[in-house]
Parts: structure tokens; C-alpha cells; sequence
């Protein structure tokens, strides 16, 4: 092993010469695993391990074999023998916080997404088959359970991916045209301003209540065509959108956007800045790609549905959990549905008052 890696880091450039001498990181620690081997590497001075983290799609190519190169106290790679299986059923968690699982990476670990983490936004893409309605499916589901958090869901398909969350006491709203998705969006800013109003008369810096996650299905449906007669409203929820992905953190107001056509004038730079969590199924190509993690390696991952790159500080190959249809609707058969009373409290509440109808926000 040590001599494959010296000969590719040598081809990779990742030597220092000095006159007639060369040297090359070498292995100082080798430590099997279940799922591969971990490779601690010493480095010569004067390279850097950003310089091999950078290198580490050609290492891999050269090794025949997945990596992941990072620091942790000195370069670490670990070189994954045993493949990431192709399905991975979704399984429910009882949490206290909001964690919602998402998939497995290539050690077998369960990654999560964390809605009152630091970076909550959410960004899902790529080609139709990819994966992305089964990740919204097992998110929502998780959040519907968790029963921690309200819903708006848009859904310019006619209600086919989200009408079935659509009844449940959380889902504070619910859009199948650009009208509704409109003043849906209008209507999370109002919540998120009346948030910060309370935090301002209660001198505090973040909303320690329910979660309000807006749920867009197709970000593409946004897009703006030369004599559009819908341009005016598509241009507003954009507007609004941006204003909730720069401000919404604080007041626990989160955006889970998701797209089949990604492109730039529909997540546009401004979106893109402050959503700082994106999850790319395979694109068509890598300028696709590139508009969900800036980089092109979504459209080399393989043809496995629920494939996907997970980007938060960093990118990391994920397995999601795969959660039918049948399955979701067996998971939620207990969960509190919309009655005649409790709707007219969610429809009639203002601005920051309408999880006062659960009795259980607490606000810091
Ligand atoms: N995590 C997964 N594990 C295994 N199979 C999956 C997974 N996710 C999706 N699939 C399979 O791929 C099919 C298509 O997935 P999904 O409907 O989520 O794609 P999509 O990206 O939403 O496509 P579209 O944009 O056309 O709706 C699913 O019906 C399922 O069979």
C-alpha cells in the first residue's frame, strides 16, 4: 500500500523536491476496519493536506478503490473496501430534538440533518429518479413525528408528493398553485418577523419554539420566461424566499427547498449563499452539479437511486433511507390530524401565535 500511494501521490505531484532528493508522505499507521482501512499520513514539509484532500478524487481513481481524505489531528485517509449498500430502510427514532435521519455514509453511520442546527436551510437536487421525493418523504415523516415542528408545503404537482402530509395538526399550510405558494411564503416572513419581535421584547438572540419549515417541492416552477404572465408572482416568492434563507435561522424559520432542473436563476447566488446544507442525488451534468454544491462530482456519482452527496462543511457520500409511500402512511396512522376546531385556530392565529394552539412553545 505504502508503495501504490507513493507512486500516485508522485504522479499527483505531491512531493517535495530538493535538488536530487524527493520526498513523499508516507503511512505512519495503518488500522483495519470493518468497512475498509484507516491510513494515518506524515507529510513532508511543505505540502499541505488541503493539497491531498484536493487530489482526493485522482487517489482514489489510482487506487481503485472509494477514499476520503480529511484532518484530524494530521491527514487521514480511509480507503472503504466494502461497498455502501443500495438500500437502506428507513427506520423511526424517538427524539427529543430536531435530528431527523437521512442516510448512512460509508462507514455505516447514520448521518442526520439538524433543522436548529447552524445550518438549517436545506437544498435538495438532482435528475427525476434520483431520490429526492423518498428524502422528503422520510424528512417530512420525521418531522411529523417528532411532532416539534409545523409545516408549509408547497406543491405545484397537484398535491402527488406532499398532499398526503397535508391533513396532519402540524401542517400550518398547504399551496398547489403559485398564488398559494405566494402568500404562503409571505405568511412564514410575517411568522418569522412576529418571531423576532418577540425575541426583541424578551432580549433573546434565537427562537427556542416549534420549528416552521416551508417546504418547496420544485424550485424550477420559479423560473421566469421572456413574456411570462406569472413572472410578477413567481419574482415575489423568490423575493421572499431569499429574505427567509438570510434571516429565517434565527426565528426557527427554515427553508427546505428541492429541484429536478437546477439552474442559476432559480437557486440564484444570493439563495445559494445562505443555504448552507445541500444534498445532490446525480445530475444531469456538471454545471447542474455545480449549482447545488460547487463542485462537479454529482454528476460522476453512480446510477443508484438515493445516491447522493451530503454537503455541509464538508461532502460526504451518502446512502438515504429509502421510505415508501405504504410505509410513511403506516408510520403516521397515530399522528394528530386537522379538526374543525384546530383548523380555524392555525387559520386565524397572527404573526407568532399560531403555535400558542399547542400549548408547548417556550420562548427564551
Ligand atoms: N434511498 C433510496 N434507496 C433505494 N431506492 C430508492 C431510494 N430513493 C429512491 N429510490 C427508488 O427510486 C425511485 C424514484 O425515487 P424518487 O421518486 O424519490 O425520485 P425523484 O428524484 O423524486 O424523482 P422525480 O423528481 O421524478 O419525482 C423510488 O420509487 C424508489 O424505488
Amino acid at each position: 500500500m505504502q508503495q501504490t500511494l507513493a507512486l500516485t501521490f508522485d504522479a499527483l505531484g505531491i512531493k517535495v523536491s530538493r535538488g536530487d532528493s524527493v520526498t513523499l508522505p508516507t503511512i505512519t499507521a495503518q488500522y483495519e476496519h470493518e468497512w475498509g482501512y484507516r491510513l494515518l499520513i506524515k507529510l513532508p514539509s511543505g505540502v499541505s493536506s488541503a493539497d491531498v484532500i484536493k487530489q482526493q478524487r485522482a487517489i482514489s481513481e489510482a487506487l481503485r478503490a472509494d477514499i476520503e481524505a480529511y484532518w484530524k489531528n494530521g491527514l487521514v485517509i480511509d480507503v472503504f473496501t466494502r461497498k455502501l449498500p443500495a438500500k437502506v430502510l428507513y427506520v423511526a427514532e424517538k427524539r427529543n430534538d430536531w435530528k431527523v435521519p437521512i442516510g448512512v455514509n460509508r462507514r455505516g453511520e447514520t448521518r442526520y440533518f439538524d433543522f436548529a442546527g447552524p445550518f438549517p436551510h436545506l437544498l435538495t437536487g438532482g435528475i427525476a429518479g434520483g431520490g429526492k421525493s423518498v428524502i422528503s418523504r422520510g424528512i417530512i415523516t420525521s418531522l411529523v413525528l417528532g411532532d416539534r415542528t409545523d409545516l408549509y408545503l408547497c406543491d405545484l404537482k397537484g398535491g402527488v408528493e406532499l398532499g398526503m402530509f397535508r391533513n396532519f395538526r402540524c401542517t400550518l399550510g398547504f399551496a398547489d398553485n403559485l398564488q398559494k405558494v405566494a402568500e404562503l411564503a409571505e405568511r412564514a416572513e410575517r411568522e418569522m418577523n412576529g418571531r423576532y419581535a418577540i425575541m426583541a421584547a424578551n432580549g433573546s438572540q434565537d427562537w427556542h419554539g416549534r420549528r416552521l419549515v416551508f417546504v418547496m417541492d420544485e424550485m424550477a416552477d420559479l423560473k421566469t420566461r421572456p413574456g411570462d404572465p406569472e413572472a410578477d408572482v413567481k419574482n415575489r416568492i423568490k423575493s421572499v424566499l431569499t429574505r427567509i434563507s438570510a434571516k429565517g435561522r434565527a426565528a426557527g424559520v427554515i427553508l427546505m427547498l428541492s429541484t429536478q432542473r437546477p439552474s442559476a436563476d432559480v437557486i440564484d447566488g444570493l439563495i445559494k449563499t445562505n443555504i448552507a446544507t445541500s444534498i445532490s442525488f446525480k445530475t444531469r451534468d456538471g454545471t447542474q452539479s455545480r449549482i447545488i454544491i460547487d463542485s462537479t462530482d454529482a454528476a460522476d456519482l453512480p446510477d443508484i437511486p438515493g445516491r447522493c452527496i451530503y454537503q455541509q462543511q464538508n461532502d460526504e457520500i451518502l446512502q438515504t433511507f429509502l421510505l415508501s409511500y405504504e410505509d410513511a402512511k403506516k408510520l403516521l396512522a397515530n399522528c394528530e390530524m386537522k379538526t374543525e376546531e384546530n383548523v380555524n385556530d392555525v387559520n386565524e392565529s397572527q404573526p407568532g401565535e399560531s403555535l400558542a394552539a399547542y400549548g408547548n412553545i417556550t420562548v427564551l
